[in-house]
């Protein structure tokens, strides 16, 4: 198993290019599923969730050509199986997203239903029931959501009583070929529900109101093939950005999408960073202002986001003042706080909020990657902490991260891997 060396940095300086979001490109891959014709994606990042998605969809009978390092063709013009099993799923909980697709292609499914994990249970009853409401009998038997539908899914009204990305991804892709019109109230608005109805759209779905809380989707009988640009990974930007403030460093984004991260931008300026936004860079600037801890709170977007929180909570432990994060989301995604204690943090757990004293002296030290953020707050300590810190389990990191100790390196961070 490989680790991560992380040794104390200077401030991070210079230009990074930002890859293609894995929270978008993972549903948007799903979308082969829903035509018989070839999907073409580009932009689409180099992740260890990218290429379980990639085996999962093979294995349904999908085929993958890759064509250039982030370009792939998927071409499902016959699914020769309707069964996502426990091996592939269990390492990714996005595998769920196949389960709209087949049933409204195939008319049944067979999903394993993705375990818990280090953030919290993550039940998955928003999109079942979602998919009931649209006529599918569904079981869940032997830890497999066994689902199937009389002929095609029918349009419903279907109200989400907790915000889910994942519940309204499924339902849409679903909804996009019932018989009929589907409205999803209360639904998610992050960008990544924008891109997909975007490229649902190119390919003939007619979907409205994706960014908003209500979606109307009014199914179509077949939809065509598309050629798609996976947007910016806001995520990874935020986290590149939240190094460079710790670090009191100055750099640039490339490729990224500025509009998706307003509320992390606004705690970033909280912080001390100056900011400087273009059309599809950021620049921020730390090397002259004094580091300040902030107040967050998690929420489903345009909220501050949960997958940025714990970069957030690296950033208090270091800068002036007492810093609060809560999190509102994952009952169990302060995983990092403890491995950020062994590093000298000084931060109290009270509830559902990390409280930091400020100021902390950090320390590098042997600490343990939990989930995948976590990873990331873990990194941005390191960098800042006195010698060196030994990052173990960094297959969470890969998970999400593209060419990262490239990408820090280049920042002029002191990162290497090695195996343990
Ligand atoms: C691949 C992907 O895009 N992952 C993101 C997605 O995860 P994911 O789509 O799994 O997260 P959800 O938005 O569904 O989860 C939000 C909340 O709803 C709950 N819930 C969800 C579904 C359900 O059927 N029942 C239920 O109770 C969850 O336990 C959680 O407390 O959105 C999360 C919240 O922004 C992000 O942290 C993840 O990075
Ligand atoms: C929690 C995350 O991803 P996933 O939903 O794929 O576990 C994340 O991207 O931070």
């Amino acid at each position: 198993m490989d680790k991560l060396i992380i040794k104390q940095s200077p401030p991070l300086k210079g230009e990074v290019v930002i890859s293609g979001a894995k929270n978008a490109a993972l549903p948007l891959l799903m979308t082969s599923l829903l035509t018989a014709q070839p999907c073409r994606y580009s932009n689409v990042p180099q992740l260890r969730d990218i290429s379980t998605t990639q085996a999962l969809l093979k294995d349904l009978g999908v085929g993958v050509e890759q064509q250039e390092a982030n370009t792939v063709l998927l071409h499902a013009a016959e699914l020769t199986s309707d069964t996502a099993s426990y091996d592939l799923v269990r390492t990714m909980r996005a595998s769920i997203l196949v389960l709209g697709p087949l049933l409204a292609r195939l008319g049944k499914a067979n999903v394993s239903l993705p375990g818990g994990c280090a953030i919290g249970a993550r039940p998955v009853n928003l999109h079942l029931e979602g998919l009931e409401k649209m006529g599918a009998v569904i079981n869940v038997d032997e830890g497999y959501v066994r689902a199937s539908v009389d002929g095609r899914l029918k349009g419903a009204r279907i109200f989400m009583d907790i915000v889910s990305v994942g519940a309204t991804e499924n339902l849409m892709m679903a909804a996009a070929l019932a018989d009929g019109e589907t409205v999803i109230e209360n639904a998610a608005r992050e960008p990544e529900i924008v891109d997909l109805a975007n490229c649902l759209n190119s390919m003939g779905a007619r979907i409205s109101g994706a960014g908003t809380d209500k979606i109307r989707i009014h199914g179509v009988e077949t939809l065509n093939g598309c050629d798609y640009r996976v947007l910016p990974d806001r995520i990874e930007t935020g986290t590149y950005l939240v190094a460079a403030t710790v670090t009191g460093g100055h750099i640039k984004c490339l490729n990224a999408a500025p509009e998706t991260l307003d509320a992390v931008l606004s705690k970033l300026q909280q912080a001390g960073a100056v900011i400087t936004v273009g059309k599809d860079w950021i620049e921020l600037d730390r090397t002259q202002t004094p580091l300040t801890a902030v107040k967050v709170k998690t929420a489903p977007h345009p909220g501050f986001p949960t997958d940025m929180q714990a970069q957030f909570v690296a950033l208090n432990a270091v800068a002036h003042g007492t810093g609060v994060i809560t999190e509102t989301i994952f009952e169990n995604r302060f995983m990092h706080v403890p491995e950020l204690q062994r590093m000298g943090a000084e931060i109290a757990l009270e509830t559902n909020s990390a409280v930091s004293k400020g100021e902390s002296k950090l320390k590098g030290a042997p600490v343990m990657a939990t989930d995948l953020r976590a990873s990331a707050s873990l990194i941005i300590a390191g960098l800042v902490a006195e010698g060196e810190t030994h990052i173990s389990r960094i297959y969470h990191l890969d998970r999400g991260y593209e060419a990262i100790e490239r990408k820090l390196g280049g920042l002029g961070a002191k990162v290497s891997r090695a195996s343990e």
